[in-house]
C-alpha cells in the first residue's frame, strides 16, 4: 500500500534542548486511520508539526505525498500545506471572521463559487450543530463551539489528509461521538486521518483506526498493552 507520510529516523530538538522525539520511522498509509496516543508532554503535537510541515526535523527523512519534504526549499511547502486539513489544539479560529466565514476560508481559498460555498458551509455547520451560531465571532463563541468550529473548517474542502489535534477535547460525549463519525466518513471518501490524544478510549470508538503511542519521546510497539493504571488513591487511616 503506498503511503501518504513516511517518517525515516526522525528526531526533532528545540533550540539547544534534549531532543522531544527521536528515532521515529513510520508510515501513514493511504486512507488510512491512525490514532497517535500519549500522555500530555509526550510529543504529540510536535509530531503531528512535522506532519503538517509548520516544523521541520533536525534529523533524519520525512516524504509527504511522494515528495521528500526534508529536503524542499520553503516555496514549495504551502502547495502540500494545502491539501493537509488541521484541527489545533488551540483552535486558531480567525477572530475578525464569523463562524460562517472560518469553515468557508478553506473553500474560498480554493476559489470555489461562492453559490457552492454556502451550500457546503450551512450543511457542515447543520452537521456540528452550529446553524444558529453561524453569525458569532470567535470570541463569543464557547470553547466547545470554536472546537467545533475548528473542526468544521479543518474537513469542509476534504483534504488528502486530516491531522487532529485532541479534537474532542473540549466538547460533551454525544458531540465527541459526532465529530468521530464526520471523520469516519471523510475516511471514507479517502482522507487519510491521523488523530492525537491522549484518552485511551477514543481508539475503541473508531473502529478499523491503527494506534500509535508515543512515549518519551518515541513510538512504542503499537501492539502494546495499554500501560497499568497507577494504583489508586488510599488516604493515610487516622490513628
Ligand atoms: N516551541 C517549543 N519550544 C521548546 N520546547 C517545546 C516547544 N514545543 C513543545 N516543547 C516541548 O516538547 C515536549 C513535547 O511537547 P508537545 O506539546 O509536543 O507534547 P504533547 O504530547 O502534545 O502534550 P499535550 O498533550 O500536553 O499537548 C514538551 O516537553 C514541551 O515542553
Amino acid at each position: 500500500m503506498s503511503s501518504v507520510v513516511r517518517f525515516e529516523n526522525v528526531g526533532l530538538r528545540y533550540g539547544t534542548g534534549a531532543e522531544v522525539l527521536r528515532d521515529l520511522s513510520f508510515a501513514l498509509d493511504r486512507g488510512s486511520m491512525q490514532v497517535l496516543l500519549g500522555s500530555s508532554g509526550a510529543g504529540k503535537t510536535s509530531l503531528l508539526k512535522l506532519i503538517y510541515l509548520a516544523q521541520r526535523p533536525t534529523r533524519g527523512f520525512i516524504s509527504t505525498f511522494d515528495e521528500e519534504v526534508t529536503s524542499l526549499p520553503r516555496e514549495a511547502l504551502p502547495a502540500l500545506r494545502r491539501r493537509i486539513g488541521v484541527v489545533f489544539q488551540d483552535f486558531r479560529l480567525v477572530p475578525h471572521l464569523s463562524a460562517f466565514d472560518n469553515v468557508a476560508l478553506p473553500l474560498r481559498i480554493a476559489g470555489r463559487p461562492e453559490d457552492e460555498v454556502r451550500e457546503h458551509v450551512e450543511e457542515m455547520l447543520e452537521w456540528v450543530s452550529l446553524t444558529d451560531r453561524m453569525s458569532a465571532r470567535p470570541a463569543i463563541l464557547s470553547g466547545g463551539e470554536q472546537q467545533r468550529v475548528a473542526v468544521a473548517r479543518a474537513v469542509i474542502g476534504r483534504p488528502d489528509l486530516l491531522v487532529a489535534d485532541e479534537p474532542t477535547g473540549n466538547i460533551d460525549p454525544e458531540m465527541a461521538d459526532r465529530l468521530l463519525h464526520l471523520f469516519q466518513e471523510l475516511n471514507k471518501l479517502g482522507t487519510t486521518i491521523v488523530i492525537a490524544t491522549h484518552d485511551a478510549h477514543l481508539v475503541s470508538q473508531l473502529p478499523g483506526a491503527k494506534m500509535l503511542r508515543l512515549a518519551g519521546g518515541t513510538l512504542s510497539d503499537p501492539t502494546g498493552s495499554v500501560r497499568a493504571p497507577p494504583a489508586p488513591f488510599r488516604p493515610l487511616r487516622p490513628r
